[in-house]
């Protein structure tokens, strides 16, 4: 049958209902700032991912969540103008890469690897404001909608940054599709990558895994696998969808099947903090066909599972629906039993990934916002010792990283203590784990990996 090119009204319609409810954590664009003229220059823009590559990501989050995959997200918390440079975007997937090669060796299965770019650029805020001595200003809310600088110019909202937030999205996605099919995702290149990696004294424990890994390549290599053939890797990009103006106006309907995709990424997720029932977001989200992530923090309910499936995935189609838990290594092992107990007794099918990042951000004794990683690994364990007593599948890890060796989170084999955050703290919001803490993570996890398989 053919599809119409015109959309139905009644999509349309459906699309914007999200405007008549209340949207947590949108900006208070000044009057007259140009809010219009920015969105008709949005959706005047071509989409930025292909409707197909949306579906190809819905099929491997759904292999993530029979245990046939082991997903893989990662990036920066917020993604900055001035940092979307190429030797930035290199260093970031390249870790993510090298993370991916370990896990796909502990897991034995692939891994689906998804960046938390191309889109980052938004940020919900604990408070509208921040004081630094007498002086209050509008909070930074990510670089699509103010700068960080403070001062009043830099913090007032312009929504002429969600253009500038689209370009730079398109060229960081340009990239990472040249640096993952041009030959860069090469696995033997990654390897040895990682080989230099396990060589630091700190990393000892590592090395036989690095070794196990060497052999398992000599083996392919001896029995004519064709590494050439496997230059190119699958990524996917993703982001918070946060900012629903933006998301509204790179949402096109596919022509060839008429179903409305937010082209501004493969994948969005919901936040925690803007995943209320009766709330713009999830109501935006339920109107789109991409794979939809949902955060969850440690005081959801098995109802409130249930009532984001019911809204958000009603026709129980796998790798639609993603729940990101964030709980807290103190409060994993209580708050995620229910709720896997619910969906599984309910018999739905979502794909679990854990968050070990959001529940576990302090103040350290400095004053720097930080994460310790061994929270951050014990989270994870948590994660696994969990489905493993229920007989569910621990389907992925979504992390805040960076490629770069900055000091924002304490621990690790590296041993950053609080006195070494001032050194190169460089996030404009969370803490992130730097390159070795990314991989150190990868190695841990690829042990419990091997357990689950
Ligand atoms: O990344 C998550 C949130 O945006 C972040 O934790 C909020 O930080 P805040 O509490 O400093 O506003
Ligand atoms: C804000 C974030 O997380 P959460 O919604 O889990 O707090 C985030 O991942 O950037």
């Amino acid at each position: 049958m053919a599809v119409s090119t015109q959309p139905a009204p009644e999509l349309l319609t459906a699309l914007d209902a999200w405007r008549d409810l209340p949207a947590a954590q949108q900006p208070s664009w000044p009057q007259g700032s140009g809010l219009e003229a920015a969105v008709d220059t949005l959706r005047s823009m071509p989409p930025l991912v292909f409707a197909g590559e949306c579906d190809q990501l819905t099929d491997r989050l759904a292999s993530a969540a029979r245990g046939e995959a082991f997903v893989l997200q990662g990036g920066d918390c917020a993604e900055t103008f001035a940092y979307a440079t190429a030797d930035n975007i290199r260093d970031r997937v390249k870790t993510l890469l090298q993370m991916a090669a370990v896990l796909t060796y502990g897991a034995s299965v692939p891994v689906v690897k998804i960046g938390r770019m191309a889109g980052q650029y938004t940020k919900p805020r604990s408070s509208d404001t921040e004081t630094r001595g007498e002086v209050t200003l509008p909070a930074y809310r990510g670089d699509m909608v103010n700068d960080f600088e403070f001062t009043p110019e830099s913090r007032r909202p312009d929504p002429q940054r969600m253009v500038r937030g689209y370009h730079a999205s398109a060229a960081t996605l340009n990239l990472v599709r040249a640096f993952t099919t041009g030959g860069f995702a090469d696995l033997r290149h990654v390897h040895a990558w990682n080989r230099g990696f396990s060589a630091n004294a700190e990393y000892a424990r590592y090395e036989s895994m690095a070794r196990d890994i060497d052999k398992a390549m000599r083996f392919m290599l001896a029995c004519g696998a064709d590494f050439d053939a496997m230059r190119s890797v699958e990524f996917y990009a993703s982001h918070e969808a946060l900012l629903l103006e933006y998301e509204r106006a790179l949402t096109r309907i596919d022509h060839r099947t008429g179903v409305a995709y937010d082209t501004s990424g493969h994948m969005v997720w919901v936040g925690e903090r803007t995943r209320q029932l009766d709330g713009a977001h999830l109501e935006f989200v339920s109107r789109i066909h991409n794979p939809v992530g949902v955060k969850l923090g440690p005081s959801t309910t098995g109802d409130d599972v249930m009532a984001i499936v019911d809204k958000v995935d009603p026709e129980r189609r796998p790798g639609r629906l993603t729940f990101i838990t964030r709980m807290g290594a103190g409060t994993i092992r209580q708050a995620l039993p229910p709720i896997v107990e619910r969906v599984q007794q309910e018999g739905v099918l979502v794909t679990w990934v854990t968050d070990p990042m959001h529940g576990n951000t302090h103040t350290s004794a400095s004053g720097y916002k930080t994460r310790d990683f061994d929270d951050v690994v014990d989270e994870v364990r948590g994660f696994f010792e969990v489905h493993a007593d229920l007989g569910t599948i621990p389907g992925g890890m979504h992390v805040e990283l960076t490629g770069n060796d900055v000091t924002e989170c304490t621990g690790g084999s590296i041993r950053i203590e609080d006195a070494d955050l001032s050194a190169r703290y460089e996030t404009v919001c969370d803490p992130r784990l730097n390159h070795q803490q990314s991989l150190e993570l990868a190695f841990l996890v690829a042990e419990m990996l091997a357990q689950r398989s």
